[in-house]
């Protein structure tokens, strides 16, 4: 024992280069334990403990190797496997196989290459002082260390100091490498809360750079380490972090609405939402403008509303509202039919001066010439007048409202033509499938009743709502002869004027005014002339549910189906009208010579 204890050091020793101070220091820590193990007297064993312990190169150690995380980190694999190659052809095992020495010289053997594999290792690493060899596998110094032979474990104490010495060094690294990882997440979080997005982020990227390379260490340091595992899962979870609230902070604000907050969400949904912000101002609008266009039809009695309506709408500039302001005028059309409407029927409720009445024209003249009525409509001006045609067809199927709406052009039209006394055809603003027009007065038609022999008879209502019985006479190539006879109809129907019992004319024209006049004066000057192509007769009648003819044939079916005879007093009833008829034909100089 005490020959192999004062065995020399192996022959070849280790090159100089490798040699460190603190290799030295160990090398004389060895060496005299190496010298005193020749006596191995426990208390000796002892005192070279204390004298380890005294002589603990934790300050040569801090000293000299001031250990540094990021240096104690990244070399270790490469460390660890510089030392498994280089111990591998020394003692054919690896270096966690350095403390379970055998023997003395495999002590030394095996110090020295640990010695030998720190400096390989060293001058291997990039980062000189790198002692981090020992810190590969998950060695324990302390294990068979109480099975072991006292000089084997003073020898292994050798290591075991030097070796503690290390993973302490190394697990104070750890530890700093664990604080300033903890650290920087919370500084990162500080900033973040005090700084802008750019900040922060360009904070982040840093720290993500910082958090990657350390997170190399880490994850290389956990290849070969379990209590850096747990270090470097920290830093994974860390990065995980800072990934999500780099990614938070690159996002725009729209986006970060997706995010679980609620609160993130409705303060984006009522602050940039250009959608809700603009529905929430046309509808804010549309309330608006729908007050104008309920308070507006409310003003159509007075004309000059009209022209306030558009001055309002153009002031409302803001593109949304070309929309509201198409509905408003949509609106303002429809309301402005029935108002028109309402000031015929105004004109018999005004107890206005005489002054003014006289300005003002009188319901018997609103009848006999409607074209007073339309007068104001015409100081309207073009803005008002635009009632087009589609918007005056479904409001003319409600006949109470939009009828005297439209001769304003046409009327118009005529009154220049007459005063200039040239013929130019008249253009027709109304369609003429469904309404007539009789001294300007427009009757929407409902049905045709019946035709004669050169006429035709529809069913119409008026503006008021009443039903009349239109009768039209084409007059189309028939000569002025004819087309008088045709036009007695209209005298003897004046002639019978308030006669009970007797279809009243409301109201007739003839639109081919010299045949007209010749009919007025009674005097056929031009027999041989003709009828304008375009020339009618219109007599407006009152409206009989049935006329004779109709009566009799219904009342003919129903004796038929029933095999009864027609009754008697039905019989006296009829011609008793008809003889009443007779008479009052006769009374005004008239021969019917019409027959049943
Ligand atoms: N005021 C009216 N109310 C209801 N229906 C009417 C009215 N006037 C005419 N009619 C109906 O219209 C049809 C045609 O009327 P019209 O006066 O043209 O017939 P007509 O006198 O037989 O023909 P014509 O006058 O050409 O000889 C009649 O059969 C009648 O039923």
């Amino acid at each position: 024992m005490d020959r192999e204890a004062n065995l020399p050091l192996p022959s070849v020793p280790p090159p100089k280069n490798l040699v460190r101070p603190v290799t030295n220091a160990a090398d004389t820590t060895s060496s005299s334990s190496s010298f005193s193990s020749s006596s191995s007297p426990p208390d000796f064993l002892r005192h070279v403990q204390a004298a380890f312990k005294r002589h603990r190169p934790l300050g040569i150690m801090q000293t000299n190797n001031s250990i540094k995380p990021r240096r104690t980190l990244i070399p270790q694999r490469e460390a660890s496997r510089t030392v498994a190659s280089n111990v591998d052809p020394n003692t054919g095992t690896k270096k966690s196989q350095d403390v379970v020495p055998l023997s003395k010289d495999s002590i030394l053997q095996t110090k020295n290459p640990v010695a030998a594999t720190r400096e390989t290792h060293e001058d291997a690493s990039p980062f000189p002082g790198t002692i981090t060899k020992t810190f590969d596998e998950s060695f324990n110094p302390l294990d068979g260390q109480r099975e072991q032979p006292e000089s084997v474990i003073a020898t292994k104490e050798d290591n075991q100091v030097h070796l503690a010495c290390v993973e302490s060094q190394l697990v104070d690294g750890k530890r700093k490498v664990q604080f300033l990882t903890v650290n920087k997440a919370t500084s990162q979080e500080m900033e973040w809360d005090v700084s802008n997005q750019v900040e922060v982020s360009n904070v982040i990227n840093d720290e993500m750079k910082q958090q990657n390379f350390q997170n190399m260490e880490s994850d290389v340091t956990s290849r070969s380490d379990g209590a850096v595992t747990s270090l470097a899962k920290r830093a994974m979870v860390v990065q995980d972090q800072l990934h999500q609230l780099r990614n938070f902070l690159n996002q725009p604000a729209t986006q970060s609405s997706v995010g679980p907050s609620c609160a993130t969400t409705t303060s984006v949904h009522s602050t940039s939402a250009p959608m809700l912000n603009s529905t929430t101002y046309c509808s804010r609008l549309h309330t608006e403008s729908g007050s104008q266009a309920a308070v507006e039809p409310l003003r159509d009695s007075n004309a000059n509303s009209l022209h306030a309506t558009p001055r309002n709408l153009e002031q409302l500039s803001h593109p949304l509202l070309k929309d509201t302001s198409a509905m408003l005028i949509d609106m303002r059309a429809t309301a402005t039919q029935p108002s028109t409407s309402a000031i015929h029927s105004q004109f018999k409720e005004l107890n206005l001066p005489k002054e003014q009445k006289g300005s003002m024209p009188e319901a018997h003249d609103i009848a006999n010439n409607p074209s007073l009525v339309h007068k104001p409509a015409k100081e309207r001006g073009p803005a008002d007048d635009g009632t087009d045609v589609q918007s005056q067809r479904p409001m003319s199927r409600n006949p109470s409202s939009n009828v005297k709406l439209e001769p304003s052009k046409p009327e118009n039209k005529e009154k220049v033509a007459s005063s200039k006394g040239t013929s130019i055809p008249r253009k027709r603003s109304y369609d003429p499938d469904l309404f007539f027009k009789v001294n300007g007065k427009l009757y929407q038609r409902l049905g045709k009743i019946g035709s004669g022999g050169s006429s035709e008879v529809h069913k119409v209502i008026s503006s008021d709502c009443t039903i009349y019985a239109l009768k039209k006479i084409k007059l189309k190539g028939r000569d002025y002869g004819t087309a008088y006879g045709f036009c007695q109809e209209i005298l003897y129907l004046n002639k019978l004027k308030g006669k009970n019992n007797i279809i009243q004319l409301i109201d007739y024209e003839v639109t081919d005014k010299a045949l007209l006049h010749e009919v007025m004066s009674s005097s056929i000057s031009n027999k041989d002339g003709r009828v304008k192509d375009d020339g009618c007769i219109y007599m407006v009648l009152e409206y009989g549910e049935i006329d004779l003819a109709h009566m009799l044939a219904q009342k003919w079916k129903e004796m038929d189906s029933s095999n009864q005879t027609i009754n008697e007093n039905w019989l006296r009833f009829y011609w008793q009208v008809l003889g009443l008829h007779l008479a009052l034909h006769h009374s005004c100089s008239l021969i019917y010579i019409n027959t049943l």
